[in-house]
């Protein structure tokens, strides 16, 4: 089974826990995109669902598809988020970022009563760390803020580069604007205290690092997919 095989099996593992009527949080990354095609031959073939797109790239996707969308702000509470992962580790803390959608995502999966991970075995980790931590700032005072992470890492016994992320175009612009610092940490042994210190940086907008926010997690290999974990 090569990689792509294996994000389809999770994605359609994740489609078993959709429902008719449901709300949907729909995630962004080519895991997530394949969960869209999947769900979109079944709202072709009658299924009632109305989605959230967590970026612009998966809105399109949703479009061109004919997934019915809503806003978040039109949808407020959503029953149920499906997205990908950069990483997961056995507590279901999770490392997302990798597309560029992170705030989005967050804040969809923060207003969804579940999130359900889907990914391949290669994401899972013991300790978080091994991909770069997205950290999205706010380009007014970036250098700033860079150094205020360089020193809260060094506080919290991290070290490693902040590499501000490029596009084909030049400095990366998420849908909101912001920018990325992608940080190479390493093994994050305390993903809690780090993501409650870069909480406290102003000019950091979000960070990949999502803590109590996954229900399940999805994870496909060779032999099949497996269930990891549930919160609720
Ligand atoms: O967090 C994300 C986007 O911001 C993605 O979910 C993450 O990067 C995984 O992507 P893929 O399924 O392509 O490996």
């Amino acid at each position: 089974m090569d990689a792509r095989e294996m994000k389809i099996k999770a994605a359609a593992a994740a489609l078993e826990h959709v429902e008719d009527g449901m709300r949907l949080g729909i995630g962004t990354g080519s895991t997530a995109e394949e969960f869209v095609r999947l769900l979109a031959e079944k709202v072709a073939g009658g299924l009632k669902v109305e989605g959230v797109p967590t970026s612009e790239r998966t809105a399109r996707l949703c479009v061109e598809l004919g997934v019915p969308l809503k806003s978040l702000d039109e949808l407020p509470e959503l029953d149920l988020t499906i997205d990908g992962a950069d990483e997961v580790d056995a507590g279901l803390r999770l490392v997302k970022g990798g597309g560029g959608a992170l705030l989005r995502e967050k804040i969809v999966a923060a207003a969804s009563s579940r999130m359900i991970v889907i990914a391949d075995e290669s994401k899972v980790v013991d300790v978080l760390g091994r991909f770069p931590l997205p950290i999205e700032i706010n380009s007014f005072g970036q250098v700033a803020t860079r150094i205020a992470i360089e020193k809260l890492a060094s506080r919290l016994g991290l070290s490693g580069e902040l590499r501000m992320r490029m596009s084909d175009d030049g400095v990366f612009a998420t849908d909101g604007g912001h920018l990325i610092l992608d940080a190479s940490f390493g093994r994050i042994p305390d993903a809690e205290a780090l993501a409650s210190a870069l909480n406290t940086i102003p000019g950091v907008v979000e960070h990949g690092l999502f803590i109590n926010l996954a229900s399940l997690a999805i994870i496909a290999g060779p032999a099949g997919a497996r269930v990891m974990g549930a919160k609720n």
